[in-house]
């Protein structure tokens, strides 16, 4: 089903709940944000931001609730919403076996891309993500801030209008999350960026607006500069997920 309109939000959440068994991931999760917004999505380990992240991308289906990208219904549309999103899973990409060349071929072929503008997009994402020296090697072989390169490429090969982010500089070194902010940064002037990041830093960084998850509910949905308001991040932080 869509209700795409030219004034679609990016990306909607609408009450979106997981539960396995009697123990729910995350419950009643909303939120909206608006195309060219970036929000840095947070939340103490086990907060349910992956399940989250993995529901809005359409990997995973929510037990309760709806998730629109760009007026798509993930669920129902998932083709439009593979053309709309890029999604950076926590830890990188997946198929270890696969060389980068390879993937990148594979996914460009999986998001409609042939041809000459196949091999115009890989090249421009290989040089972008700085490649070239291990383009040939099996991911799984790759260090750590190799792989989130491949995983950032995979990201932006078919020019996404909507990135979403799980731990997008997690595991790297200081030049590599220098250069992945960066990117981050300029990639914000033109798309929605929904990011998650346990590096408060982070947050001022890239970001407009915070969405704090805790415990698999929505605790905090704001700007930037209310989220720092009542004092520095690291005490917001501590403040929203201590018991009450
Ligand atoms: N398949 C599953 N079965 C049962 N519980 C699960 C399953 N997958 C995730 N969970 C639980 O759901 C909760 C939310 O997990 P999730 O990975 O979304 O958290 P997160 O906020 O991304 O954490 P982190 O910051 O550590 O990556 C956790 O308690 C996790 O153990």
């Amino acid at each position: 089903m869509s209700t795409q309109t030219s004034e679609s939000p990016a990306i909607v959440a609408d009450g979106i709940s997981k539960i396995y068994g009697s123990f729910a991931a995350i419950r009643e999760v909303s939120f909206t944000i608006p195309r060219g917004q970036v929000v840095a999505f947070l939340g103490p380990n086990g907060a349910g931001k992956s399940t989250t992240m993995k529901i809005l991308t359409g990997y995973m289906s929510p037990t309760r609730g709806h998730a629109y990208i760009m007026g798509h219904d993930v669920s129902h549309d998932r083709l439009a919403v593979a053309g709309y999103v890029g999604y950076l899973p926590e830890n990188g990409p997946l198929y270890h076996d696969m060389t980068p060349r390879a993937l990148l071929r594979f996914l460009g072929q999986a998001r409609g891309l042939y041809g000459s503008r196949l091999k115009d997009r890989i090249e421009a994402v290989v040089k972008r993500c700085a490649l070239e020296a291990v383009i040939g090697k099996p991911i799984g072989k790759l260090s750590k801030g190799y792989r989130q390169r491949v995983g950032m490429a995979q990201v932006l090969l078919h020019e996404p209008e909507v990135l979403i982010m799980d731990e997008p500089t997690a595991g790297l070194d200081p030049n590599q999350i220098r250069e992945v902010r960066q990117t981050l940064r300029n990639l914000g002037e033109s798309k929605t960026i929904l990011l998650s990041t346990h590096i408060l830093q982070e947050v001022e960084a890239v970001a407009q607006r915070v969405i704090f998850i805790h415990e698999g509910r929505i605790v905090f949905d704001g700007s930037v500069d209310d989220f720092k308001a009542q004092g520095d991040m690291d005490a917001k932080f501590a403040e929203l997920t201590s018991a009450a």
